[in-house]
């Protein structure tokens, strides 16, 4: 949109059309002629143009002679209309304004400006001088280090300045458009954050097509040229007709005929209703169309006047001149300062209209008020607003169906694998046998064993191969080793997960054993005992291994007792498990954490995209927007919340769907409390994501403080492992977490059938509810105190 200095013509087309070709447009449209690249505007000799504030101060820089007036292709027309002479209220009212970004360099340094009320305030100054930046402050979106700005007498954000609201329309520099909707639907959503009515919108949509030569409605953003966005943009801005228009560099690429009358339609905007306009401009001829000139330079603002008035004073034919000798003015007083910067603002013209600023307000400007009924701030404003946001994030999810379907299906995705990976009993493991009863009995192998035993009633022969059977083979790989130091050497070399050996004498003596056990000595003793010796790197493999050795020990002992014509009880420990109260005897750890990772990924899942999805918009420019429509952070975010509510909803329907169906884990409390859960564990995360996309500039910042902060919560959340594993420390902080309480919840909802009213249910709601309003109370603090990155 800036160019340098155009030697030879054909660099900056838009510009040089705007220098050679637009003005004598506002007084003889007939003289417009298409911008040609080669065809430059002669200026002394050498073809130049200097027509822009950026050539001004490149031409300064570069070198300190001025060119000549005559020779920059600007042609002396009249402006439209003859500035106002009575000086009229304010509207916009800045006094010593000072700002910095991050970085820490000064933007604007004790920066005034005032802005009459039914005027066209013209704002020039080259790039980076600090004018959008003041201008974002005017409407809102910044704010001030120090300094005061007054719009309509009240500070911005203030009730009653209608700033952010309805009153302004501001296009910023940037598209900050949808791609994905039409012209239409992009000036009927903001039409309608507006709180317009349908036939408003209607009546002003199809006027501004026409006016602005927009292409047909039905036309997608995403696929205008250019210029062609901007004039969308322009639309946008004007849509529910303001008091106060803020056009950041509306007539950038813009066909000269479309600017011409554009600036025709703000002059009689400005005449007929009065309504004021503050317009940045690179097209410094095109400024002196405006009742006043604004011209900043180094975030200070050089001079102030209606344009006429300036060229009177500087003795200038042209503004471009004006423009010249203020800004090399400037130039030379700072050098004065040994190179350095220092010098004070100069406020001379400023305080010529209307006195020396004080730190106090007492001085400013009769100030314009504004028509208090058209302030959208009522409460039923307020729901319409959260539900045209609601509805508009519904068509940009429906117009990409491809994400949705994506977002739909991911979080019943990640539990299906999760639950695929995770929490299953290990199987199958392979275990090493030596037994010694096949040298005993000459017999080499269980089966041939086992035959044997069929025939006979309590044969004390083979018990071993008897044990060895109850052992279920797709839990227990058995390899048959003959010696104990084969085995050894298999588990030595990873083969093997241990292995067990059976003593010669192992089926009489455990026989001897069970049937008198009081009486049985010390040789029984030792030949009844299976000896193990195993790897216990891995607790799950050589735990699970134990225990089904255990289990299957007990029915084969209750078995042989049976069959020996004693009581099967005697097979059984002292301590009776008798039927579980809740779950299953072969309840696995995977139905113990699929309910913790189901709210682990209902929580994450939504928190990453919210705040990626916050970001895009900011960077979008769409959010900056949508503020200065005079949408507050919470309708925001309730408008993304009813969205992603249904989301939510078909997400954490389909993950009960893959946890009940395909796990077979049953839910044996309220299904529909697990709905509810899910949700607000969701919205929990989404809260906790435009926190995150506050405070984050970019969509990777976003992600790595997700993925950073999921394995602690998950972790830390008894989601993988009780949390009675936990040092006691960590077991009360995970009170804090907020997937914790939720889990704890969902388990007992669906593994123990516990309803709302149990203690380990509600505080699960109660936990994640006060989560979302801490991080909505965190979230709207953060933009009210303007800490928003
Ligand atoms: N968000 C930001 N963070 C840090 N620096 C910023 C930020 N926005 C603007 N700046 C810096 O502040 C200065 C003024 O920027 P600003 O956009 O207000 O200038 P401008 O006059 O509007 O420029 P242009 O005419 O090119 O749009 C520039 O140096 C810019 O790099």
């Amino acid at each position: 949109m800036t160019g340098s200095i155009t030697e030879n013509g054909s660099d900056n087309e838009e510009r040089f059309v705007s220098v050679c070709h637009v003005n004598p447009a506002f007084e003889n449209p007939e003289a417009i002629r298409p911008a040609d690249p080669d065809d430059p505007v002669e200026e002394g000799g050498s073809t130049r143009s200097v027509s822009s504030v950026e050539d001004v101060d490149n031409t300064i820089q570069n070198s300190r002679s001025p060119p000549t007036a005559n020779g920059h292709g600007g042609v002396d027309s009249p402006p439209l209309y003859e500035p106002k002479a009575e000086p009229k209220p304010a509207v916009v009212v800045v006094r010593n304004a000072h700002k910095s970004y991050s970085s820490g360099t000064p933007v604007l340094t004790d920066f005034n400006m005032t802005v009459e009320k039914g005027t066209i305030y013209g704002l020039l100054g080259s790039s980076g001088c600090g004018k959008t930046t003041i201008l974002s402050c005017i409407v809102g979106v910044r704010r001030l280090d120090s300094g005061s700005i007054y719009v309509f007498g009240n500070r911005p954000g203030e009730s009653g300045s209608g700033v952010p609201g309805k009153n302004v329309g501001y296009m910023p520099q940037d598209i900050s458009l949808y791609g994905d909707f039409t012209i239409g639907e992009t000036l009927t959503y903001f039409g309608s954050l507006y709180c317009m009515n349908k036939a408003a919108i209607e009546k002003n949509r199809e006027w501004l097509v026409e006016f602005l030569e927009l292409p047909e409605p039905s036309r997608r953003v995403g696929t205008l040229s250019g210029g062609q966005k901007r004039r969308v943009s322009i639309a946008v801005a004007m849509i529910h007709d303001p008091q106060l228009l803020i056009l950041d560099e509306p007539t950038v690429g813009v066909d000269p005929l479309l600017r011409e009358s554009i600036w025709e339609h703000l002059v009689e905007r400005v005449t007929k209703y009065d309504t004021t306009v503050i317009i940045t401009t690179h097209y410094i001829e095109e400024a002196r169309n405006s009742n006043a000139i604004g011209l900043m330079r180094n975030g200070k603002l050089l001079a102030e006047k209606p344009p006429e008035a300036l060229m009177r004073e500087h003795n200038a034919p042209l503004l471009e001149d004006v423009v010249l000798k203020l800004c090399r003015k400037d130039t030379d007083e700072s050098d004065s300062f040994d190179g350095v910067e220092m010098k004070k603002h100069n406020a001379g013209d400023f305080e010529a209209n209307y006195g020396k600023p004080k730190p106090k307000d007492e001085n400013l400007p009769t100030m314009a008020q504004i028509d208090s009924e058209s302030v959208g701030g009522s409460f039923t404003d307020a729901i319409k607003r959260v539900l045209t946001l609601g509805h508009k994030n519904a068509m940009v999810l429906i117009r990409n169906y491809l994400l949705l379907i994506f977002i739909l299906w991911v979080p019943a995705a990640q539990v299906l694998f999760m639950c695929l990976a995770l929490g299953n009993d290990p199987k199958p493991m392979k275990f090493g046998i030596v037994n010694h009863e096949f040298e005993a009995t000459g017999i080499k192998d269980c089966e041939t064993l086992l035959g044997y035993r069929k025939n006979e009633t309590c044969s004390l022969v083979g018990l071993s191969c008897e044990f060895l059977n109850t052992l279920p083979g797709d839990v227990v790989h058995q390899r048959f080793y003959d010696t104990e130091s084969e085995a050894r050497y298999a588990v030595q070399r990873g083969k093997i997960w241990g292995f067990m050996s059976f003593p010669e004498e192992f089926s009489s003596a455990y026989y001897t054993k069970i049937a008198s056990s009081a009486l049985a000595d010390e040789e029984t003793l030792n030949g009844s005992s299976i000896a193990l010796e195993m790897d216990e790197t891995s607790k799950q493999i050589s735990g699970t291994l134990k225990k089904q050795f255990g289990d299957s020990f007990k029915d084969f002992t209750k078995a042989l007792l049976v069959e020996c014509g004693y009581s099967e009880r005697l097979g059984e420990l002292p301590l009776q498990i008798i039927d579980p109260i809740y779950g299953s005897d072969n309840t696995d750890t995977r139905e113990f954490m699929s309910c913790g990772i189901m709210i682990a990924i209902l929580f994450f899942f939504p928190l990453i995209t919210a705040g990626i999805q916050y970001i895009y918009e900011k960077k979008l420019g769409t959010l900056e927007r949508t503020l200065v429509a005079g949408v507050n952070t919470w309708e925001i975010m309730a408008g993304f919340s009813i969205t992603t509510s249904l989301i939510l909803f078909v997400q954490t329907m389909l993950a009960l769907m893959i946890v009940t169906v395909l796990f077979q884990i049953e839910v044996v409390g309220s299904f529909v409390l697990c709905v509810i859960l899910g949700i607000l564990v969701g919205l929990g995360g989404v809260s906790m994501g435009f926190l995150i996309g506050s405070f984050c500039k970019e969509e990777v910042e976003a992600t790595m403080l997700s993925i950073a902060m999921f394995f602690p919560v998950v972790m830390l959340s008894g989601i993988m492992w009780p949390l009675e594993g936990m040092p006691i420390g960590f077991q009360y902080f995970s009170y804090l977490l907020p997937c914790q309480l939720p889990s704890e919840a969902m388990r007992s909802i669906v593994s123990r059938g516990w309803d709302f009213s149990h203690s380990h249910v509600w505080p699960g709601f109660a936990s994640i509810v006060a989560w979302i309003v801490f991080y909505w109370a965190l979230t709207i603090l953060l933009h009210k105190k303007n800490l928003v990155r």
